[in-house]
């Protein structure tokens, strides 16, 4: 990626800082591409480190139309979205454990078909697959973020490398 953030790189995991939300939203596409049925990312980062903001990145990456508009389902839990397949949009905030994600039906999402990409997923650890994308975003400075994606399962170790060329 031309001028644009930088990248360590570390087995099957990268950080990468954006420099902006732009620049995470490119970063959310590029992995968008990248998925397709069954893989399920988990995102994990404080109020305002910009899952959402990933989140859109990925939805166009997939294909889902308006995905500028996307916005956390806070209250409603969960978003289904018709893009090149499935995809839904699981916010875990409000969460307090995976039996409340489980009554939200969140089985069928996250076993079924499509991707599903879990906000706020240190607070459902328990329904997490054994094989998912990690993504960890923590703030650097107003505008900057570190990005640190860690496959776990070899499923992944794939989509690390292709993510790994995209940013060099
Ligand atoms: N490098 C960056 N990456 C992502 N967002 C950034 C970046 N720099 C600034 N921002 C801004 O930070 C804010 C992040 O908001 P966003 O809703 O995506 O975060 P969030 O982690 O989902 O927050 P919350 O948990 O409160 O819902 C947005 O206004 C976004 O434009």
């Amino acid at each position: 990626m031309d001028g644009a953030g930088t990248l360590a790189k570390k087995g099957h995991e990268i950080i990468f800082t954006s420099k902006n939300a732009e620049e995470t939203i490119k970063f959310g596409k590029a992995l968008g591409t990248l998925l397709t049925n069954g893989h399920v990312v988990a995102l994990i980062g404080d109020l305002g480190t910009g899952k959402t903001t990933m989140v859109k990145g990925i939805v166009t990456g997939l294909d889902v139309k308006d995905s500028r508009n996307v916005k956390s389902p806070t209250f409603s839990l969960a978003h289904k979205y018709n893009g090149r397949i499935p995809v839904y949009h699981i916010d875990a905030y409000r969460l307090s454990g995976s039996q409340e994600l489980l009554d939200i039906g969140s089985d069928e999402m996250i076993f079924g078909n499509g991707v599903t990409i879990i906000e706020w997923a240190d607070n459902v650890p328990d329904s997490l697959p054994e094989e998912y994308l990690k993504i960890t975003l923590t703030h650097v400075s107003e505008e900057r973020r570190n990005i640190k994606a860690c496959a776990y399962g070899k499923r992944y170790d794939q989509i690390i490398q292709l993510l790994r060329d995209w940013c060099d």
